[in-house]
């Protein structure tokens, strides 16, 4: 046996220029330091201390949690050097920030073991890169406007769509914009006298300011049956494929775009819904959600018309014919592998047709939404995670488990219960009831080759050239 010791960073280094620039020259230090040393070696994506798997530090600063591990105690001391060096270096780098710590001594780490091990893992590929959303946030990493809670939005005339939700600062992906209680839900009743009479009843309860707002909504039918219209002007499913709808005094505020910049998503836990950015928002620029369930333009516009009554104009619709025309046939190429990938015969017995379909489909999503992409990611890289452990492959499964979390925590938050479902699945695969119902794949799920660039852990991911 032995003791564990190592240094943790207290707090995590941001991604501003400041941290990544104290990191770099953190690195080139202990590049230069080891450069003749077999015991140190440079990987695509970080430096590997060969005695143990835990001892890396990662180009990317903002990832890193923990340099350290066991020291048995029949070390020579080898061991503790390397460590006591690195720790050394990095406290004159970071200060107190690199929180060195000895269980030996009866002082443990910061950081738990399994959040760690999940930094780790990151290391294995690049983020794509964020966009600052203010000077200060580029330098410190920290965004000023977002710590004030301040609102990030407000609401405005649009022109063509009546009042719409604007951004009054720069936003990033993946920030909450508005969290909201609905002033009241309603099931979805086809018979809209029946639905009229419930809602008047309903509404008779509700506070008088709360009448007011659901009664400054748009409706756009106007006519004979005001508050079933207003609720089908306005509602928005109470999570996916619910049938009861949420009317909300400011969301109810927020139009549709064919290309949004934001995403919805109902939160049951708390009974509220959320609107995260799913790509770097401009101040100035409107905010916008999908209302619609996919598919080539003509087919979207039919659905927008039908159900909500308006004649799409968003940035993708009005475009021109042959910028159109390569969305529309990629939305329908979308809709084939869709269908193609949610076939439960071709996942048992064709599942290498179903990764490279799947593996299509992202390349498709990342040429149409162009950075936004990360609610279709969170279901896509969901779906390959179930191919994956189907057939017994915890390795991959659990890659693509925390794929599918980052994008359903940058489009619904962190605490979401499908985002936490997902982040159990991530840490063991084996909890997802298909596990195992074939041996095809079979694999630990630690089984992750260290150490391959970028091209080659994508390959690896997807069975290519196997
Ligand atoms: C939920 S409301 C959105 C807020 C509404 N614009 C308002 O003034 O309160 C939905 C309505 O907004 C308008 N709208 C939303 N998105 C639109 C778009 N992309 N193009 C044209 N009109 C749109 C339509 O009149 C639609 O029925």
């Amino acid at each position: 046996m032995g003791s564990y010791t190592g240094f943790d960073m207290v707090p995590r280094l941001s991604e501003g220029l400041l941290d990544k620039h104290n990191w770099e020259k953190f690195l080139k230090f202990t590049r230069e330091r080891y450069q003749d040393d077999d015991q140190v070696e440079m990987k695509p994506n970080y430096i590997a201390f060969k005695f143990d798997s835990n001892l890396l530090l990662p180009f990317e600063g903002h990832k890193f949690l923990r340099f350290g591990t066991m020291i048995p105690n029949e070390d020579s001391g080898k061991l503790r050097n390397y460590i006591d060096t690195v720790s050394r270096v990095a406290t004159v780098w970071f200060g107190s920030r690199a929180y060195c710590w000895d269980e030996g001594s009866g002082l443990p780490g910061h950081y738990g073991w399994d959040d760690v091990q999940r930094s780790i893992r990151s290391y294995e590929s690049f983020d794509s890169p964020n966009t600052p959303t203010t000077t200060a946030q580029l330098v410190l990493g920290t965004d000023p406007i977002s710590e004030l809670n301040l609102p990030l939005y407000e609401i405005q005339p649009v022109s063509g769509k009546g009042q719409g939700l604007v951004a009054r600062f720069n936003i990033a992906k993946g920030q909450l914009i508005i969290s909201e209680k609905p002033l009241l839900t309603t099931l979805n009743i086809t018979n809209t006298t029946t639905m009229e009479k419930q809602l008047a009843i309903k509404l008779r309860k509700l506070p008088k300011d709360a009448q007011r707002q659901f009664l400054s909504l748009h409706n756009n039918f106007p006519g004979k049956q005001p508050f079933s219209n207003i609720v089908r002007t306005n509602a928005l499913p109470c999570g996916p494929g619910s049938t009861t709808g949420g009317i909300y005094p400011t969301i109810s505020r927020i139009n549709h775009s064919c290309l949004p910049n934001a995403h919805n998503s109902w939160d049951s836990a708390l009974g509220h819904e959320n609107i995260y950015a799913v790509r770097f928002i401009k101040a100035g620029e409107e905010i916008t959600i999908p209302y619609d369930h996919g598919g080539p333009s003509d087919e979207r516009r039919r659905h927008l018309k039908d159900a909500f009554g308006f004649d799409c104009d968003c940035s993708i619709c009005s475009s021109q014919p042959d910028k159109l025309q390569r969305s529309d046939e990629r939305r329908h190429q979308m809709k084939l592998l869709d269908a193609a990938i949610g076939d439960g015969f071709r996942v048992m017995y064709s599942p290498k047709d179903c990764l490279k379909d799947c593996q299509a489909l992202v390349q498709i999503l990342e040429e149409e939404f162009e950075g936004s992409q990360d609610p279709h990611l969170a279901r896509l890289y969901y779906d390959v995670f179930q191919i994956s452990i189907v057939h017994s492959d915890q390795a991959r499964a659990r890659a693509f488990a925390e794929r599918s979390y980052k994008a359903r925590a940058a489009a619904e938050g962190e605490n979401n219960l499908e985002t936490v479902r997902i982040q159990r699945l991530m840490e063991d695969p084996t909890r997802h009831d298909s596990f195992g119902l074939s041996l095809k794949w079979r694999s630990l799920k630690n089984q992750v080759p260290r150490g391959l660039d970028s091209d080659e852990f994508e390959k690896w991911l997807w069975r290519q050239g196997k």
